[in-house]
């Protein structure tokens, strides 16, 4: 693991997208296209917002979010709606979106078609991940109905969750594809994950989700 710490968040919001918009230009020197995968929650907004204006040929990158909550994309706790809101205008309006939200009655009807969508798609280029208090990352929540299999290195791609620290069904990658991308960087802000991600590091993933990812992964931390 490789921790950075910034002097705040513009600068870790400003460091990070740049970092991000390298790894993914550097990727389509190579490579025909490449894809983004993103947390939702509160943290990224920011690095949406100047990730949206790199410079970066946006036609040629697929969008997905790491977890998606089983609600219409215009509710308020859509993470569609914050990608719509903050990643996907300016240049990066351009870029392809794979909506994890289908509008089926429960996400577990959505898996097995949203899993062929991404598999060309595969390995994604850069995951940027959050993690919440409980040390969860994407919907992979300590306790979750489905945890054990969707940790499990052979996995589905994607997975429907449910969890006692989620508010609604969710929808998830699983840990395979999350771990197997190119880039891992996770962001994580204020003491309280700072703590949180000390106590992931000796825990088990099946009880800290998020410690599965810790081995490959940049952090990027500011108070
Ligand atoms: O839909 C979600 O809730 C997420 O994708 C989730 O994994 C998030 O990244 C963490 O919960 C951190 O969320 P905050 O940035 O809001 O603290």
């Amino acid at each position: 693991m490789e921790l950075t710490e910034y002097p705040d968040r513009e600068m870790l919001a400003l460091s990070l997208a740049d970092r991000i918009a390298s790894q993914l230009a550097q990727h389509l020197r190579g490579n025909e296209r490449a894809t983004l995968c993103v947390p939702g929650g509160t943290s990224p907004a920011p690095v949406f917002d100047t990730l949206s204006g790199a410079d970066l040929d946006w036609g040629r990158v697929t969008v997905i979010l790491g977890d998606e909550r089983w609600v219409d994309g215009d509710h308020k706790r859509s993470n569609s709606r914050l990608l719509h809101r903050h990643l996907l205008k300016d240049k990066a309006a351009a870029a392809e979106y794979i909506d994890l939200y289908t509008g089926d009655a429960s996400p577990d009807l959505a898996t097995e078609g949203l899993a062929a969508r991404l598999a060309p798609h595969l390995p994604l280029t850069v995951v940027l991940l959050g993690m919440g208090n409980d040390m969860h990352t994407a919907s992979l929540f300590p306790g979750a109905d489905h945890l054990a299999a969707a940790m499990a290195s052979d996995a589905p791609a994607v997975m429907a969750i449910r969890a006692e620290g989620a508010e609604e069904p969710r929808i998830t990658l699983t840990r395979p594809v999350l771990s197997g991308a190119i880039n891992i960087h996770l962001l994580i802000m204020g003491p309280e994950k700072r703590e949180a991600l000390e106590r992931a590091q000796k825990l088990d993933p099946i009880e800290a989700p998020i410690r599965a990812f810790l081995d490959d992964a940049t952090v990027h931390w500011a108070e």
